[in-house]
């Protein structure tokens, strides 16, 4: 176990002797609000000053930054800077300010992050903005640093594209009418969580059996239909990540009625690609809430091994590999609502 707190409970280094190295990537970004009299010094992509050209000695003093962050943070290790490159933009929107767009990208191959780094080149080279023109105006505002992308170790879900599944194919016979077309909050729930899942996947879709929409109003959004039988969600997972074998695949059931963005974003923040998925687990009985969760392109190979062997339930398909569970915040998170019953209980 890794801990910052030694056993007097003083800070330390973390000891990260045993982990091992690999490629690791991280991509910072922050931007800088001038105020509209630079506008008369730019140039292009450069700001042209007597003290120089702005953008290329932010460049510079970040590179010298990302190099000197274990100087100036307590707890970063010391680690070999394999690249450091600094994307710039300057944006004019016509309003009375100008932004600048900074993003530092840092790569190593060790045995931890260079996320700061890479935050720290960012702030570097927006502080050397900052000198440059503050005797023109000190109206500069620094502002929205954040890490965009870490890749390698453990956490390189940002690597692979995400795309959306929204499992609507079932025959929602316990409850009696199409549970995607019910409505919690504000919309049919396969609509709603379509568009949730489009705030975070590159593309989404609905899983369903033929020509199951026509005529209903999701009959407009892209839809994957069950390759074969129907033999309940496998079908569709299986369908998807045939379709897309290359992708991670956010699945989430159309039953489950309190699924929102914290959740999802909890999945994303959390989810191995080392793994074949990364689901919640239903806590009462610790398995996986297989149709709450993200799949690797591992899973391809598992789903289709499954099939052969005729395993249709999810569940027991995850079980047969590795795969990670995570907690939701809230028990009732999860709630999957098959029933008249169970509908009453929610309302
Ligand atoms: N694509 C696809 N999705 C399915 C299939 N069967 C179930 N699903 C979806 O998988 C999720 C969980 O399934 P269930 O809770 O059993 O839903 P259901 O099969 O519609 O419900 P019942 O008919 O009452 O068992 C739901 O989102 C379903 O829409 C299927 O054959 N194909
Ligand atoms: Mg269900």
């Amino acid at each position: 176990m890794f801990t910052h707190l030694d056993e007097n409970q003083q800070p330390r280094m973390v000891d990260i002797s045993q982990k091992v190295a690999g490629d690791r990537r991280a991509v910072a970004q922050c931007i800088v609000q001038l105020p509209k009299a630079i506008k008369d010094y730019l140039t292009g992509q450069e700001i042209v000053l007597k003290k120089g050209p702005v953008i290329q000695t932010a460049i510079i003093a970040g590179t010298m930054a990302v190099k000197k962050t274990a100087d100036l943070i307590p707890f970063c290790h010391t680690l070999p800077i394999h690249g450091c490159k600094f994307d710039v933009k300057i944006v004019d929107q016509g309003q009375d300010y100008l932004e600048i767009i900074l993003q530092c990208a840092v790569n190593t191959n060790y045995k931890t992050g260079v996320e700061m780094e890479a935050l720290c080149g960012v702030s570097v080279a927006a502080l050397a903005i900052y000198d440059m023109c503050k005797s023109i105006s000190s109206e500069i505002i620094i502002k929205n640093t954040q890490l965009i992308e870490k890749t390698g170790g453990k956490a390189d879900i940002k690597q692979t594209p995400l795309y959306g599944l929204v499992l609507t194919g079932g025959k929602s016979k316990r409850m009696g009418k199409d549970k995607a077309l019910i409505n919690y909050q504000g919309q049919p729930h396969g609509q709603y969580i379509y568009d949730l899942l489009s705030k975070y996947c590159e593309q989404v879709f609905l899983s369903a059996r033929p020509g199951q929409w026509q005529g209903t109003a999701l009959e407009n959004l892209p839809t994957l239909v069950d390759e074969g039988e129907s033999v309940g969600p496998m079908s569709g997972i299986l369908t998807a990540l045939q379709s897309y074998p290359q992708v991670n695949w956010l699945i989430i059931a159309c039953d489950l009625v309190y699924i929102n963005s914290t959740m999802v974003e909890k999945l994303i923040a959390h989810a191995r690609q080392d793994l074949v998925a990364t689901c919640y687990e239903n806590a009462d009985q610790g398995f996986p809430e297989a149709l709450c969760g993200i799949y690797t392109p591992l899973a391809l190979k598992l789903f289709t091994k499954a099939k052969h062997i005729g395993l249709h339930c999810p569940v027991k398909i995850l079980q047969m590999a590795d795969y990670q569970l995570i907690k939701p915040d809230n028990l009732l998170d999860i709630a999957n609502v098959n029933s008249p019953e169970d509908y009453v209980q929610i309302n």
